[in-house]
């Protein structure tokens, strides 16, 4: 279930009495048990006891290594089948502690209360928990649902600038491969600030549910919401794996720049709706130097999507704003094309 506590978190105090755990547990990292977690301890009303379990931050904790410890600690404190695991935090907290959870004992219940936009409008959403491991992105994981996603806008007070807009670029995707309309209200506003995107992240979690609901486990129509991401991941993970780490959503933006060109490529956009979107995208997004990055690494990484099939490094890509085709085979020519147009580009 998807609630919006505009004012406060009824919802949760019910969901917590409903689901009568034997204990909770609050996965946090550094700056949301700074920001977050008093606000969440304030309206949590409960006589069920609560531990704090706090990791820090960043993309680099997504793995193996902090899971283990995060099952180890969940054992000492004698977490039962019936615990409940509450995730506050970005997407690597809601990936990683729904991770954790779904795995732990065979499973225990969770609940993601998001703290980022892109944890808001995508991560929190749909059931998708994992892992990074050897650099590659997401490679371990569960589809497993939280009990609750509760969303409260206001954590976004907190949030620093460029966190802000790397949830934006997955909301550009959504209007991008779903709803055109979505889409130029985002690009037509006068300035990136939490207050300004309020009305526009239900419309994002209301397109992201739709196709979840239309297809869970990934099987043909979910392809649509990794637009962006066949190239934004091998790209986000190179720079993590040469410890200079960019924020995920700069991945996808980049990802939709060139998977944009694609399409362009492969006839299946217009110029016009092609050439729109990718200044669009600019606008927004600072151009990221490739210089020193090997085509034939990000090629290789390409390979390990979960959108491949038979050897085939298949794509999402957009036709027009509003509409999204899947299973696209794209040559490697074609995909260094849009690697070098992307470096280009300014
Ligand atoms: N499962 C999915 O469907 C899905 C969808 C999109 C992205 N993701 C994953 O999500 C991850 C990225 O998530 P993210 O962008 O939220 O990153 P994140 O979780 O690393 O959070 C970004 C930063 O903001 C800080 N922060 C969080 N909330 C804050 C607040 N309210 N005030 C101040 N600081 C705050 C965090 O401590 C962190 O430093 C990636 O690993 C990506 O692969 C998953
Ligand atoms: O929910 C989905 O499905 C998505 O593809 C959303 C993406 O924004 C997100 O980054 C997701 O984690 C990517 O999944 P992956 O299967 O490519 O690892
Ligand atoms: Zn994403």
């Amino acid at each position: 279930m998807l609630t919006f506590a505009d004012t406060d978190f009824s919802q949760l105090n019910s969901t917590l009495e409903k689901l009568k755990p034997s204990k909770i547990f609050i996965l946090v990292d550094e700056n949301t048990h700074e920001y977050c977690l008093p606000t969440l301890l304030g309206n949590m009303e409960t006589t069920v006891p609560y531990e704090i379990l706090e990791i820090e931050p960043g993309e680099e904790m997504k793995t193996l290594n902090t899971a283990a410890q995060l099952w180890e600690v969940l054992a000492e404190f004698e977490a039962d089948r019936n615990a409940v695991l509450i995730n506050l935090g970005g997407g690597v907290i809601t990936d990683l502690g729904g991770f954790i959870a779904s795995t732990y004992k065979r499973g225990i219940r969770f609940i993601n209360i998001p703290t980022t936009l892109l944890g808001m409008c995508d991560a929190s959403i749909g059931g998708k928990t994992g892992i990074d491991h050897g650099f590659i992105k997401n490679i371990i994981g569960t589809f497993a649902e939280p009990e609750l996603t509760l969303i409260f806008p206001d954590f976004l007070r907190t949030l620093p600038f460029e966190q802000l807009r790397s949830g934006f670029a997955e909301m550009l995707k959504h209007g991008l491969i779903a709803d055109k309309q979505h889409w130029e209200h985002l690009i037509t506003l006068p300035e990136l600030k939490a207050e300004q995107l309020y009305p526009y992240i239900r419309r994002s979690c209301e397109i992201k549910l739709d196709v979840v609901k239309a297809d869970f486990h990934e099987k043909n129509i979910r392809k649509t919401l990794n637009f962006g991401h066949t190239i934004g991941h091998a790209v986000e993970s190179l720079f993590l794996e040469t410890g200079k780490p960019i924020l995920h959503g700069e991945a996808v933006a980049l990802g939709m720049i060139c998977e944009t060109r694609l399409s362009l490529l492969q006839g299946l956009i217009s110029e016009e709706d092609g050439e729109a979107i990718i200044r669009n995208i600019c606008k927004f997004f600072p151009q990221i130097s490739l210089e020193n990055i090997s085509h034939e690494q990000l090629l290789t990484l390409m390979k390990s999507d979960k959108k491949n099939s038979h050897g085939q490094t298949n794509f999402s890509l957009v036709t027009a704003p509003g509409t999204c085709s899947y299973n696209v085979s794209v040559k490697e020519d074609n995909i260094c094309n849009a690697l070098h147009y992307y470096q280009n580009l300014s």
